[in-house]
């Protein structure tokens, strides 16, 4: 058995899967309609949408599956985002490339699979939509008709929720997003017993520049803030958020003290570096607080993420109270 290639654009495609969000067991109704749907009209027992998401494939929706995850290198929908169309093995048992795989061998015992890669918003294909049979079945062109126009539901889907999780200001992501990918991410680094860190910042007396120059030019500035951010995020995983007003939020999936820190201070310096005058403030410019936290999940396994972005908060908090124009950084530890 050959397991999927991995898409030259990967770690473009991976941002793409992390930002979405989607890779927590939360259920959705939506996605479920689509998958209940097509189990009924093609009368397979199973149908998912699932998601590649690195080492592993995520069923973000499935029907007559009972597991959440399986290895990526046995998923057949590693493969199918490898391509355009749609990928059609109507006897696994009899096909060079899957008969021994695992999950053909044993269950769910894959006969038929008929799957679609599915693209984000930005046009990566992050996951596929699936029908599988435990038999071997032939597959029609109304079959294949009906599994495009799904797919396409399924992107709009994805679409309505892009936009919905945006700040419409800065185009960072929202404050509700915010909660989800922290969520996803800290399940992350447990299940790999790795690290993540989140960098919480605050522009200094941005009421009295808002006073000063007034609300229009303090949007100019919330923007100018939001894109000097996102442009220290040199990894695809890290994501930047507006979290409301004038705090803004770094999470940064995999991330040493070290990267964390660095991260922070770079943030901030590239917010000084926009020299946006500030006659209210100190300095005479505009600048940032942060607070930067880094925590191994091993560690701290009874920790949850909303400790986590609370200890970003207090050293925030503590960066604000000994004068501004600071981060402090420190470790999660149990509490
Ligand atoms: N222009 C603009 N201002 C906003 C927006 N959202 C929040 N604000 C303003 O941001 C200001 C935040 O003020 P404070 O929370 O007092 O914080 P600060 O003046 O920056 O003080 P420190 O954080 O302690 O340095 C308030 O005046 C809000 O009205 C927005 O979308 N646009």
């Amino acid at each position: 058995m050959e397991g999927p290639a991995t898409p030259s654009n990967e770690t473009e495609r991976q941002a793409c899967v992390t930002a979405l969000g989607l890779t927590s067991p939360e259920v959705e109704e939506s996605f479920d309609r689509i998958t209940r749907l097509l189990a009924q009209v093609l009368e397979v027992p199973i149908t998912a949408f699932s998601l590649i998401d690195g080492d592993r494939q995520f069923f973000k929706s499935c029907t007559g599956l009972n597991i959440q995850e399986t290895p990526r290198q046995v998923s057949f929908c590693g493969h199918t985002i490898l391509q355009d169309d749609i990928l059609v093995i109507e006897d696994a048992t009899q096909h060079s490339g899957f008969r021994d795989n695992p999950l053909v061998q044993e269950a769910p015992h894959i006969g038929f699979y008929a799957g679609i890669p599915v693209r984000s918003p930005e046009g990566h294909k992050v996951g596929s939509l699936c029908a599988i049979d435990n038999r071997a079945r032939a597959f029609t062109e109304s079959m294949k008709q009906f599994i495009i126009d799904l797919r396409t539901l399924l992107e709009n889907e994805l679409l309505l929720r892009s936009e919905a999780i945006r700040d419409h200001l800065t185009g960072l992501y929202n404050r509700r997003h915010f909660d989800a990918v922290l969520d996803q991410e800290w399940r992350r680094a447990l299940r790999l017993e790795g690290h993540i860190g989140l960098v919480l910042a605050d522009i200094d007396y941005f009421k009295s520049y808002n006073d000063r120059y007034g609300h229009h030019q303090g949007d100019a500035c919330l923007q100018r803030v939001a894109r000097a951010l996102r442009s220290q995020c040199r990894r695809a995983g890290d994501v930047v958020f507006r979290l409301g007003g004038e705090e803004f939020a770094i999470l940064i999936p995999d991330s040493s003290e070290y990267g964390t820190r660095d991260l922070g201070e770079r943030a901030k310096r590239a917010v000084k570096e926009l020299n946006l005058p500030h006659q209210g403030a100190p300095l005479a410019q505009v600048t940032l607080s942060a607070g930067a936290v880094t925590a191994k999940s091993a560690q701290v396994p009874s920790a949850t993420p909303k400790q986590f972005s609370r200890k970003a908060d207090s050293l925030l908090y503590e960066a604000k109270a000994r004068g501004r124009d600071l981060m402090v950084a420190d470790f999660l530890t149990e509490e």
